[in-house]
């Protein structure tokens, strides 16, 4: 078998759960973005997100009230939008420095990922929140700060979770060859594009499901469960 030399890892249902995601992090955005935006007018990324979250909707002279009410529809419809992930990250930003909440991790995760790391391997983090977010996320997380673990974040700038080519542009972004890299998600249609793409899969299905005797990918319980 060839050697394993980076892991990318998804965060949602992977390293953390998604009620974490949807439960706590979804609400405190949506309650928050209208006043976030307003507030923020002036601020030039502000206005770029805004800018780009009308382009994607196909709106010509959008008032901000009419982005902002788009936006809170993306955020109930978990649209993977770069420019809704990138407004949110902002805000949840307010929220881990007041100590309003830490990221969750599963239990073993920390561990595991110190683990990979003493053994020489390359960790990366492969999610649809943005990059600043995720760097929240690691920092802020319950097991304390995982951010030094990390070499490198991938967002859907480098492209969407569920295309061949985004896998491609990340194993040559860390310069390794396609089958040296593993990524880790629970989503099974991001897997099969990072599969076609060369990239070596793990498909973690965390209790309560069931790991399946036959599956596309190898399926795991936990990290601790993951053979290189
Ligand atoms: C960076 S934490 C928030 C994650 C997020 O916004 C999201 O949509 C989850 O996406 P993932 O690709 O990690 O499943
Ligand atoms: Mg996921």
């Amino acid at each position: 078998m060839t050697a394993i030399r980076a892991i990318v890892t998804d965060i949602e249902g992977t390293t953390s759960s998604i009620s974490f995601v949807k439960d706590v992090l979804f609400p405190y955005a949506r309650e928050r973005l209208p006043a976030h935006v307003e507030t923020h007018a002036d601020h030039a990324d502000v206005q770029h997100w805004l800018h780009e979250a009308a382009k994607e909707a196909g709106l010509i002279e959008a008032s901000r009230q009419e982005i902002i009410e788009l936006l809170l529809r993306w955020i109930d419809e978990d649209r993977k939008s770069t420019a809704l992930k990138a407004l949110q990250g902002m805000i949840w930003k307010d929220g881990y420095e007041a100590g309003e909440f830490r990221a969750h991790m599963y239990p073993e995760v920390a561990a595991r990922l110190h683990g990979w790391r003493g053994e020489g391997l390359r960790l990366y983090v492969y999610s649809s929140g943005s990059v600043p977010a995720q760097q929240l996320f690691f920092r802020y997380s319950e097991a304390g700060d995982l951010s030094p673990l990390f070499a490198g974040y991938f967002d859907t700038e480098t492209g969407p979770k569920r295309e061949t080519a985004s896998y491609q542009r990340i194993a040559e972004a860390i310069g390794e060859r396609p089958e040296h890299v593993l990524f880790l998600s629970d989503i099974a249609e991001e897997l099969d594009a990072a599969g076609a793409a060369g990239l070596r899969t793990g498909w973690l299905m965390r209790p309560p499901l069931d790991i399946p005797t036959e599956s596309r990918h190898p399926a795991y319980a936990d990290f601790d469960a993951i053979r290189l």
